[in-house]
């Protein structure tokens, strides 16, 4: 991944290790939020989605279990800890493939572009449950873009049609 030498990527936290080039001569900065997602597929070919609890943005609205990047985490890291956090599995970091990614391509107004990084996983340890969120639920792959979820999610579930169509797991 390539930045511009003036931008600034930044997570949460400044000074978290996150920057990448160098702010000059007073320039805009441009950010970024890492925000990691992961698509557990079952034994039988589905895919565990949660829906996110009210009240907190895209609330009520389905998702990938996943979350932002910790500052001097990697985003397998921040994968294995959020379905631990949210799920209560276990993941071991290789069993998690890159699948694709889907980005903002501007950061809204007085805020920051989201790049969410989409992973899969068909190993892990533990039996999965709604600890953060509404609910979960177990969705055949081709039925995950009729659901309503946050607008980053649409290609993210288009992508995980393709890469498994690739036969990549
Ligand atoms: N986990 C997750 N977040 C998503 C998805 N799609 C999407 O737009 N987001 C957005 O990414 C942002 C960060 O996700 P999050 O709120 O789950 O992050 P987190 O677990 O670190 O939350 P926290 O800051 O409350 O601890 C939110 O604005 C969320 O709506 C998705 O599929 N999974």
């Amino acid at each position: 991944m390539v930045f511009h030498a003036k931008s600034v990527l930044r997570n949460d936290v400044a000074g978290s290790g996150y920057h990448a080039g160098a702010r000059q001569g007073g320039d805009r900065e441009a950010a970024m939020l890492a925000v990691v997602a992961v698509a557990l597929i079952g034994a039988d070919g589905q895919v565990l989605m949660q829906r996110r609890p009210e009240g907190r943005q895209h609330g009520g609205l389905w998702e990938f279990p996943g979350g932002k990047v910790e500052p001097g985490e990697s985003p397998h890291q921040a994968a294995a800890r959020e379905l631990t956090e949210e799920l209560g599995v276990s993941v071991p970091l290789a069993a998690l493939a890159p699948v694709t990614f889907a980005a903002h391509p501007e950061p809204p107004a007085g805020g920051r572009a989201v790049t969410l990084m989409l992973f899969a996983a068909r190993d892990w340890q533990g039996v999965p449950r709604a600890i953060d969120a509404a609910e979960i639920g177990w969705f055949a792959p081709h039925d995950v873009p009729a659901l309503t979820m946050p607008p980053l999610d649409y290609p993210l579930a288009d992508g995980l049609i393709a890469w498994l169509g690739r036969g990549a797991a």
